[in-house]
């Protein structure tokens, strides 16, 4: 009977591990007794190192509460000013100059990525996605064919049309979540899983052997590394890598990972992350969004660092052309990759002049990207690939990245602390309030519905962008900023919020209709999103806040709390 073994069959799981999401064979193919042992010795051998790494990060945070600056630590000074080398780029993935990326699941879109042209793909089981079951599960198969190259999809919305792979793909790297988060359908030893090593192990096992014999030329499979703050946190991910060549029986130093750059206090270890990670390294990355969260995070208890509306913090920014520059200068005298970050502008279909605009603020941030040293960057949809491989490919004049030219602004080797955390400049206003309000509204009912990358006003928004809403909010209503309402200076209260937000949910439903706004999880998000803009304490993350009310646990009753 269909459905049948869905509530009666279960996963064969090794001692010590328990499932507790939907089976599923499709998912029971992924999680075999010894890909489930895998990621179990993972977790047993990592965790006490993860646990340490995370109360470090809030011990950090508690000095910087007491008013303290991140900088450079002078212990590591050696590493800084040492003359070494990241191990050598693999020829495979000399070439970056577009990457596209996109969450792991719909699996139509992970073909789209992998026709769209780009260089590589970034498969994404962080910002871009939601951590559901389902999600989750779908993304490890939807990799696993890729790799195969056996991946297709039938869309019966589009009159049945099929998706398969084209001859010329991209190359995969995949972005498991950060350290922080956990999986909750996973339980070892009686604990909820590390997401990341889920994410990681799953993916590993299964796809090592046809990624290096297909995409890597022997090397990989590659990786990106989200929101680390601290090297030790690198250290543990270059130790999962080590661990899982050993038990893969492949060479010391051929898995390679790129690093988000996307928290402050990384801003200071740069050098430190890539030596940890020095034969495992794949370059850095300017993760821009998360950065500006961070920012906000780091500076939490500081009024005197408050930012301006969140449409005024890009790139032109001191601090943050100062950490692009510093990441750039840092990468190539380390002789890897230094990558440029997200342009959050989208093809615009129904207009043709704003979508031109909004094509010419893309390029022009690419523009910026290559002339400072970006050896690539990324692309959100794969509308934008052919105007961002012209500047590059234009600018590059042929070879494969700018490594080797040494290319870094003249300002970069100059870039002090105090450039790194310079106050953004420009206005605060109660339109940027209810902008905040909007648009974190709207990404957190999509991501409790599942969807973890959504376009609102013409702009990609996904975690990261959307925890920019919620800490800039959070900010200023602490700190009571003076905001902008058209001439009249008005304070940040709560009193303030509430209204904006039944103004806003107002306008929201208007936006998308009664009938979706009553689907969707809209009253609920705006419930959770005003909660977290008044907190007394910053929550760290929305995502970890609201993880439990995605989690649903079989056959047990769903939607727990953790
Ligand atoms: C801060 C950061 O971490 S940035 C990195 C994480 N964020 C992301 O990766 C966001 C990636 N982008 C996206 O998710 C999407 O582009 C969105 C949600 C912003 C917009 O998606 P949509 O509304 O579906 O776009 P749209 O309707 O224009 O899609 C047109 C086609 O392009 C495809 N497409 C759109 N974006 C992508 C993508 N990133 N990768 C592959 N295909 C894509 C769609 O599948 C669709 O294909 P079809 O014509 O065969 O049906
Ligand atoms: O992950 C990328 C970012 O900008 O955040
Ligand atoms: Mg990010």
């Amino acid at each position: 009977m269909p459905g049948m073994t869905s509530t009666m069959a279960s996963y064969d799981t090794p001692e010590g591990v328990d499932i507790r999401g939907r089976y599923d064979p499709e998912f029971a193919a992924i999680l075999t007794r010894d890909a489930l042992a895998f990621v179990a010795g993972l977790q047993r051998e990592f965790r006490g190192a993860v646990r340490h790494a995370m109360e470090r990060r809030r011990e950090t945070q508690r000095r910087y509460d007491a008013g303290e600056l991140p900088r450079f630590d002078p212990a590591t000074r050696f590493v800084r000013e040492g003359d070494w080398t990241c191990a050598p780029v693999p020829p495979a993935i000399a070439d970056r100059t577009v990457e596209i990326t996109g969450p792991v699941d719909p699996r139509k879109m992970v073909i789209n990525a992998l026709n769209s042209g780009a260089k590589v793909f970034m498969a994404d089981f962080e910002d871009a996605l939601a951590p559901t079951w389902e999600n989750l599960m779908r993304g490890q198969v939807n990799l696993r064919d890729a790799v195969a190259g056996t991946i297709s999809f039938r869309d019966t919305a589009r009159g049945g049309r099929v998706y398969k792979l084209d001859e010329r793909t991209t190359k995969l790297f995949v972005r498991p979540r950060g350290w922080h988060l956990p999986e909750a359908h996973v339980s070892i030893d009686g604990e909820p899983a590390i997401g990341c090593l889920v994410d990681f192990g799953l993916y590993f096992f299964h796809s090592h052997a046809a990624f290096r014999a297909g995409q890597g030329a022997g090397f990989g499979p590659f990786f990106y590394l989200p929101k680390m703050e601290h090297s030790r946190e690198a250290r543990i991910w270059n130790g999962v890598f080590e661990r899982a060549e050993r038990v893969a029986g492949i060479e010391r130093g051929t898995i390679r990972a790129t690093v988000l750059v996307e928290t402050l206090p990384a801003v200071f270890q740069m050098d430190e992350i890539l030596h940890e990670l020095r034969d495992h390294s794949a370059g850095l990355n300017c993760g821009r969004w998360d950065y500006i969260f961070s920012y906000v995070k780091t500076f939490r208890a500081h009024p005197d660092r408050l930012l301006p509306d969140r449409a005024l913090v890009g790139m032109a920014q001191h601090f943050m052309r100062s950490y692009s520059h510093l990441l750039i200068r840092t990468c190539h005298r380390r002789q890897v990759h230094a990558m440029g970050g997200m342009a959050a502008q989208i093809p615009i279909k129904d207009d043709a002049a704003a979508n031109e605009a909004a094509l010419e603020l893309v390029r022009k941030d690419k523009l910026r990207e290559v002339r400072a040293g970006h050896d690539g960057t990324w692309a959100a949809h794969p509308g934008l690939i052919p105007a961002i491989r012209e500047i590059f490919e234009g600018h590059l004049g042929g070879k494969p990245n700018q490594i080797n030219a040494a290319a870094a602004p003249a300002d970069a080797a100059t870039v002090t602390e105090e450039d790194l955390i310079q106050p953004p400049r420009g206005a605060r206003t109660v339109e940027g309030l209810r902008l905040n309000t909007r648009v974190g509204v709207q990404y957190l009912a999509a991501w409790l519905g599942g969807s973890g990358s959504v376009p609102l006003y013409n702009l990609m928004e996904d975690a990261a962008t959307a925890e920019i809403s919620r800490v800039q909010n959070w900010q200023w209503l602490r700190h009571g900023a003076t905001l902008d309402a058209g001439g009249v200076a008005v304070r940040a209260t709560p009193e303030l919020l509430a209204r904006i937000m039944e103004e806003e949910m107002a306008r929201v439903r208007a936006e998308v209709g009664a009938e979706r706004f009553r689907r969707g999880r809209y009253a609920e998000a705006g419930k959770i999103f005003s909660r977290q803009c008044v907190a007394p304490e910053l929550d760290d993350f929305l995502t970890l806040d609201a993880y439990g009310l995605i989690v649903v646990h079989h056959p047990r009753a769903p939607a727990s709390k953790l």
